[in-house]
């Protein structure tokens, strides 16, 4: 029969695994021990404000001090304190269950982040201590103050001491390898990021300020509170002007240009969450726009790495999300699965999706001209998200090359008439770069197709996405066929050359550009288009870019997948006819070499030697 047991850790380990651990992110020792100051602050608050306690509060705040000498950093506050049954049962018995825990679960895991679930808050303390004091006195009448010590071993004292306030005050001896923390600016630094908005007051060093006005002015200094203990976000939004917005933007994000528009998070069921999200303006570069929200759990400071709870394409935004239900402590795999995460992340895409919309319908015109930035965030939005897909087809904005915008709905309707084809789809034509297509765009407008702009970074994949998702649209580059199959009618323009004619036509190009493997089609085509035409499928086109987007271009290199070009000849072209008729053949096939190379020039693909051969020739003829 099986055994049942238990792994049994030795807590003498316990320390060394903290230290190894956690030894990327030693800062976050202080934003643990101030968070625990502000915690008993908080409590013995609540406890005034439900009457059970009836002392004097006192000036409540949380003073952080170094002394370089003795170095050592103390922590004081005037919260609730612990009595000596209460440092025994929460400093000693439960970090110590707690770490036996933390060890049995991440042994062999990367652990930098997970340090506070297990009540491991504390004993962060030890990264950068070689021996750690807490004095402390509770807050109930009588109470008397305690010292407890312990240098890092499992091995603790616990004595009576003398102590004048309430509260507690813990003082890290610094070890030799921390002694940065000793500086001034180190400790500044490491409060301005994960202290910035504590709820209560927080103080380190001094300042100087000038008392009074002229003559009777003078300098005096008083301690430096380093906090905001009301962030916007914890106000009403009702009683917030735009201003106010703008200015904690510019706090948050002192280099950056102005947001759009913001949106102000607030909800307590099923779940707490409370934040500023600013939308802004976003050009191509999407990379340097990531990761600047920055995740508070009530108002501590945890991360601005919000990569599972921010939807992917949110992650473009600016700002803050507060939330204590966010479990911000474990592994990124949890998170992902967790219920409550995925309910957030849905909230904040709901959230964003009902602020386009209502920004679209309450102001067209405003929103019109903000929208090369909006629609990063829609067109990213409406890729990723299925439900803000739902929700995009109602202000997803699309731009021709007048540009003048329409939804989809209002684009259907303009194409109609025109640009739908034999199988009753709607044929969206685009261009990813108008100087470049040119000729084909021309060639689309004479036969009255609207041509869409498609040319940031984003668009190819949106197009793939949007054809995939929506039904009875496709899209086609403007170059993908020649103008007069662009939208695939039944109507076919009568052919003036026979069967004979053609198969002639073909092998009399394939000679004359020396190559008996290009794709050749004569078509149809109204006498007054080009003789010659390339056109690059849509489909084959797609293949090839995906390919290149892989690297290398896969099986075929950096070269031509074939099939990704075709030479469209004008069976009803003049010239064609001509070339045809031709008895010299020398003549014929310096006349088929020129109609090709005028369509390469076309497409800026005439190139090196065929480039001034070509000159040369058409010096000739003139
Ligand atoms: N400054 C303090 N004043 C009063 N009690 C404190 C103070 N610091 C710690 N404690 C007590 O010690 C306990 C353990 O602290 P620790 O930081 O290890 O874990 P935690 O704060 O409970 O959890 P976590 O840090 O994971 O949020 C606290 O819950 C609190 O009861």
């Amino acid at each position: 029969m099986a055994e049942k047991g238990r792994i049994s850790v030795n807590t003498e380990n316990i320390f060394p695994i903290i230290k190894k651990f956690l030894y990327s992110d030693h800062d976050i020792f202080l934003r643990e021990l101030v968070a625990n100051a502000i915690d008993a602050t908080q409590k013995l608050q609540k406890l005034a404000s439900m009457g059970e306690f009836n002392g004097e509060l006192g000036e409540l705040y949380v003073q952080v001090d170094i002394d370089k000498e003795a170095k050592t950093i103390s922590i004081s506050d005037r919260g609730i304190g612990m009595t000596e049954e209460e440092v025994k049962k929460y400093i000693n018995q439960v970090a110590f269950s707690g770490a036996t825990e933390f060890v049995e679960k991440f042994k062999d895991q990367d652990t930098s982040s997970i340090i506070g679930k297990f009540g491991l808050g504390f004993y962060s303390a030890f990264m950068v201590s070689k021996e750690v004091e807490i004095f402390t006195k509770s807050y109930q009448e009588g109470a008397q103050a305690v010292k407890w010590s312990c240098d890092g071993s499992t091995e603790f004292e616990i004595e009576n001491t003398e102590k004048e306030n309430r509260g507690t005050t813990i003082v890290l001896h610094v070890n030799e390898d921390s002694e940065e923390f000793l500086e001034e600016a180190t400790i500044s630094g490491i409060l301005n990021r994960y202290a910035r908005f504590m709820p209560v007051e927080i103080r380190f060093g001094t300042e100087k300020i000038t008392e009074g006005e002229g003559d009777d002015s003078k300098e005096i200094e008083q301690p430096k509170v380093i906090n905001n203990t009301d962030p916007l976000w914890t106000k009403d939004p009702k009683e917030l002007k735009d201003e106010d917005y703008l200015n904690f933007y510019k706090d948050l994000y002192p280099m950056s240009e102005e947001p759009m528009f913001w949106i102000h998070l607030n909800v307590d069921y099923p779940f707490n969450l409370t934040g500023i999200l600013y939308f802004p303006k976003v050009k191509n570069d999407i990379t340097l726009h990531k990761d600047k929200i920055q995740l508070y759990s009530r108002q501590v400071f945890i991360t601005d790495n919000v990569e599972d709870i921010v939807p992917e394409f949110l992650r473009l935004m600016h700002g803050v999300i507060d939330s204590p239900d966010i479990p911000l402590n474990v592994s990124r795999s949890y998170l992902q699965s967790d219920a409550q995460v995925k309910k957030i992340s849905n909230y904040i895409t709901r959230k964003v999706a009902d602020k386009l919309n209502e920004l679209f319908r309450d102001n067209r015109e405003d929103y019109e001209k903000k929208w090369e930035s909006i629609g990063l965030f829609a067109k990213y939005g409406m890729m990723t998200d299925d439900k803000f897909f739902d929700k995009g087809k109602k202000f997803l904005l699309l731009e021709d090359i007048d540009g003048k915008k329409y939804t989809l709905d209002e684009y259907k309707s303009l194409i109609s008439e025109n640009q739908v084809d034999k199988n009753d789809n709607y044929t969206f034509i685009y261009t990813t770069d108008e100087g470049l297509q040119h000729s084909y765009i021309e060639g689309a407008k004479r036969k009255g197709y609207n041509i869409l702009k498609m040319d940031s970074m984003i668009d190819s994949h949106f197009i793939q996405n949007v054809e995939h998702k929506l039904e009875q649209i496709q899209m086609k580059r403007v170059d993908a066929d020649i103008a007069d199959k662009l939208v695939e009618k039944d109507e076919e323009t009568k052919h003036e050359l026979t069967e004979d004619e053609q198969t002639k036509l073909v092998e009399l190009y394939k000679k004359a550009l020396g190559n008996e493997n290009l794709e050749l089609k004569v078509e149809a085509l109204s006498a007054e288009e080009s003789p010659v035409t390339i056109v690059k499928p849509e489909f084959m086109r797609r293949m090839q870019e995906m390919a290149e987007m892989q690297g290398g271009g896969g099986m075929f290199g950096m070269g031509m997948m074939p099939g990704s070009q075709n030479i469209i000849l004008n069976g009803n072209n003049a010239l064609i006819a001509r070339i045809l008729k031709e008895e010299n053949e020398a003549e014929a096939h310096k006349l088929a070499r020129h109609t090709y190379d005028l369509a390469l020039l076309s497409q800026n693909m005439l190139k090196g030697s065929d480039l001034t051969n070509f000159i040369n020739r058409s010096l000739e003829l003139v």
